[in-house]
């Protein structure tokens, strides 16, 4: 593991740039404090830290939805409309899966598409391979109320890759899900993050998931949420149930662990 830098972006120019960017809400909470953080292509980055802070604005303003009142957030490598704007070539799941619940799988997945004008027949089959590579062949027709809560989760995940982005932000959508389910979500993501090749920015509370899961961790802090640490997780993927059981990942945890408390403490 290295030491704290801001710096990193997988080489090359980073797809997401944070320069000093801070949130203080209308009712003067400071939520996030001078971050700054480099997303590099093809990057698996985990933000780690305690409830509140910050993790959620800080992703969320990544995303569009709500703005820095301070720094900036640039997309380098991305072309912008005529009023300056990035064109944000991204994806956002939920920690719900947030489904329409009168659409089955095949429709909840093929909205963004429809959404963008593109045929149906075309968006029906570009939803169908989605469903398949998360897992879900054969429950196209499915409802969401006939669909276990893993599975729900994995619709939503289908549905934010649909539009192929670049990036997948992912706020904590594995949090309310069983330990066995969540294991096989954190195994299937990864092998989607392999074979699709998307940047992927996921926030967790988990240590373990942070480190079974990610290149880099962004460790934060709460009051005001700030960086506190940026890790390299140095184990090769694939990983698998061998590194989750191995002394390596648990050394990796340990470290991770120590510097989140230090976090915390601080
Ligand atoms: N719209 C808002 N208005 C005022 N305060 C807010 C708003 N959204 C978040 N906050 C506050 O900002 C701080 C950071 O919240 P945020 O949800 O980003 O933290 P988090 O790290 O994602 O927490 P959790 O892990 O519990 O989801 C908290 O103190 C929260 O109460």
């Amino acid at each position: 593991m290295s030491t704290p830098h801001d710096e990193k972006t997988g080489g090359g120019k980073p797809l997401v740039s944070v320069r000093h960017v801070s949130k203080q809400f209308a009712n003067g909470t400071l939520a996030v404090r001078d971050v700054n953080l480099d997303l590099g292509t093809g990057q698996f980055i985990s933000l780690l830290g305690p409830s509140g802070c910050g993790k959620s604005t800080l992703l969320r303003m990544i995303a569009g939805l709500g703005a820095p009142s301070t720094g900036t957030i640039e997309w380098p490598t991305t072309s912008h409309d005529a009023s300056g704007k990035p064109e944000r070539d991204l994806g956002f799941v939920f920690q719900d899966p947030t489904l329409m619940p009168w659409a089955n799988a095949l429709a909840n997945v093929m909205m963004p598409l429809i959404l963008k004008h593109m045929p149906k027949r075309e968006a029906e089959q570009r939803s169908a391979e989605m469903l398949e590579l998360v897992g879900l062949k054969g429950f196209e027709k499915s409802y969401p109320r006939e669909l276990s809560g893993g599975m729900k989760m994995r619709v939503s995940i289908a549905r934010a890759l649909v539009m192929r982005p670049k990036i997948l932000l992912m706020d904590e959508p594995f949090a309310a899900l069983d330990e066995i389910t969540r294991h096989r979500l954190n195994d299937d993501l990864l092998e989607l993050w392999w074979k699709t090749k998307f940047t992927a920015v996921f926030v967790t509370h988990s240590v373990f998931e942070s480190v079974y899961l990610s290149k880099r961790i962004v460790v934060m802090a709460a009051r005001p949420g700030r960086v506190m640490a940026d890790l390299d997780v140095d184990a090769p993927y694939p990983r698998d149930e061998l590194f989750r059981t191995s002394s390596d990942y648990a050394h990796l945890c340990r470290v991770v662990s120590g510097k989140l408390k230090e976090a915390i403490g601080s």
